[in-house]
């Protein structure tokens, strides 16, 4: 009902611009949302009061309320792998949460952090040593995917914070990534982590054997358990593989792979900060859980950016967001969102197993300004196809020496979407083309390529000073967000399947490139690559 509505508002708003809608000057304070010091401005965009109200209404009748309270509750939402979703816990001070079978997680959770605390700031004070004496210098953290992303991107964005030792975050199954890793580190004062929910995954664990093979040859197998330490949600697999428990830090399978950063797999990011920093970074996203239960309708800042999302991909038929962080230290945002948003709502399957009415989430997308700027921007002014963009920015940076530098970086991000929204007419082009002299037909053709045909949406979201609480703040709102659009959509966003085949794939290709087995099985263009790869290696 509100889909078709929705639609039909959308078409009726004809020609009706962004600027048009910006004549009125309440437009600004009436369609931005405060949470705190946190301001998340949608007046650029094509969003009307009646627009929003039936936004409001789709997100009513999907039931997103009932689901949220199910959600903290500790009911198990996530239904395809009939598990709850309590990320949330992890950033919960607690006393009282949420129960699983009847248990409250809060008591675990909370041992767990103290324990991560002990073995973080021994690590620090140099409390915790090397077998052979001195400090740990380099902490290296081996995992993938939601054991990697979040914690990587989370310590470049808390860089001014950083007063630990060094950590370093390695993924990739390309023997080159450990390689250049390890090849600056001295294996006598570094501390390998192995992250991994499943402690299964292919990439982790053979990194993980690469890495423990180079401690070994250092300091001996006896002594290799003395740099090692392990993140999972399979303690038991941790210990098989040889990690005293001791220096085990577990949680359970209520922690999706890609929502895990605020429990133990955001141990290094601990390290590096402290955890009085790691703490405060937990209070942020918890902020955001208690705004995110209690802001009623347009007041809701989750709810907002989340039907903002829906209005450009669902109603709008946009499709891809681009993520734009006008802040350096953001830089693996865009990576982060790319997994938290399209392995949540990527999916054309509903939770009951039927195909989806509307399309799924939107491709994800984006590097920082200003980078961003001298590289594809040209695309979303003047491309055929519109590119919503989500802005981010500090009102201040970390730098008061640099305050020029922050100036200017916030006045590019501010022109940036003014002029998304303004864009430039052929008359003003023509003006432009007549000033310097051109007449006549050159003077309309040169014009036309100056054209910005402008009413191109933009969301901002700005915040004083990016701080481990405001980030805290960011990420929750963030996961929010996929929440509220996967309850809309009316599918799973906490499970993977999508993620399956590939890997299965490349484990029965593994003996094929080998030559131990056959390839005729495969099809023409796959047995080609093969045969290339086995031609060209050595
Ligand atoms: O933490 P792990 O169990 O090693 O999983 C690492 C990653 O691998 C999988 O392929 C999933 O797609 C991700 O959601 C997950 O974060």
């Amino acid at each position: 009902m509100s889909w078709t509505s929705l639609k039909s508002h959308r078409a009726m708003q004809g020609s009706v611009t962004i600027a048009d809608l910006l004549q009125d000057p309440a437009r600004a304070s009436g369609f931005s949302v405060r949470m705190d010091d946190m301001l998340f401005d949608y007046s650029k965009t094509t969003i009307d009061a009646e627009a929003r109200d039936l936004l409001l209404t789709l997100a009513d009748e999907a039931g997103v309320a009932h689901r949220r309270e199910a959600m903290f509750a500790g009911e198990k939402i996530n239904e395809t792998e009939g598990r709850a979703v309590l990320h949330t816990a992890l950033r919960d001070p607690g006393p009282h949460g949420a129960t699983v079978d009847g248990v409250e997680v809060l008591p675990g959770v909370h041992d767990t952090l103290d324990r991560m605390e002990e073995f973080a700031e021994g690590l620090r004070t140099g409390k915790v040593r090397p077998v052979n004496g001195g400090r740990f210098t380099d902490i290296v953290n081996i995992g993938i995917g939601g054991s990697d992303l979040g914690p990587a991107m989370a310590m470049l964005a808390l860089a001014p914070y950083h007063d630990g030792p060094r950590v370093h975050y390695v993924s990739n199954v390309d023997g080159a990534h450990i390689h250049d890793t390890l090849a600056d580190l001295d294996p006598d004062t570094t501390l390998v982590i192995v992250a991994s929910k499943t402690f299964t995954t292919i990439e982790t664990m053979t990194n993980a054997e690469t890495a423990r093979s180079w401690l070994k040859r250092a300091i001996g197998e006896q002594a290799v358990g003395r740099h090692l330490a392990a993140l999972s949600s399979a303690v038991d697999k941790t210990t098989k593989w040889g990690i005293d428990p001791s220096r085990v830090f577990g949680f359970e399978d209520w922690v999706g792979g890609r929502y895990s950063i605020w429990g133990p797999v955001g141990l290094g990011l601990m390290i590096a900060v402290g955890a009085k920093r790691f703490r405060e970074f937990l209070a942020g996203g918890h902020d955001m859980d208690l705004h995110f239960r209690e802001a009623e309708g347009a007041d809701n800042l989750p709810l907002m950016l989340a039907l903002v999302g829906i209005w450009h991909r669902q109603v709008c038929g946009y499709p891809t967001r681009a993520v734009l962080p006008y802040d350096q230290r953001l830089s693996r945002l865009p990576a982060y969102l790319q997994q938290l948003e399209m392995e949540s709502n990527g999916k054309s399957v509903a939770m009951d197993g039927t195909g989806l009415e509307v399309v799924s989430g939107p491709v994800v997308w984006g590097e920082p300004g200003t980078n961003g700027q001298h590289a594809f921007y040209q695309l979303i002014h003047q491309g055929t196809e519109v590119v919503p963009c989500e802005f981010l920015v500090a009102a201040r940076g970390h730098e008061p020496e640099l305050a020029h530098q922050h100036a200017l970086l916030v006045a590019n991000c501010l022109a940036q979407s003014e002029a998304l929204m303004q864009g430039r007419s052929l008359d003003v082009a023509l003006e432009l083309m007549a000033e310097k002299g051109l007449s006549g037909a050159e003077q309309e053709r040169q014009a036309r390529h100056r054209v910005f045909p402008g009413n191109r949406p933009s969301t901002t979201l700005i915040y004083p000073l990016l701080t481990p609480r405001v980030l805290g703040r960011i990420i929750a709102l963030y996961e929010h967000r996929v929440f509220v659009e996967g309850v809309i959509l009316g599918i799973n966003s906490y499970d993977q399947w999508g993620v399956e085949l590939g890997k299965e794939l490349a484990v029965a290709l593994a003996p094929v490139l080998a030559g131990d087995e056959d390839a005729a099985s495969k099809d023409g263009s796959t047995r080609a690559l093969v045969d290339y790869v086995q031609a060209h290696r050595d």
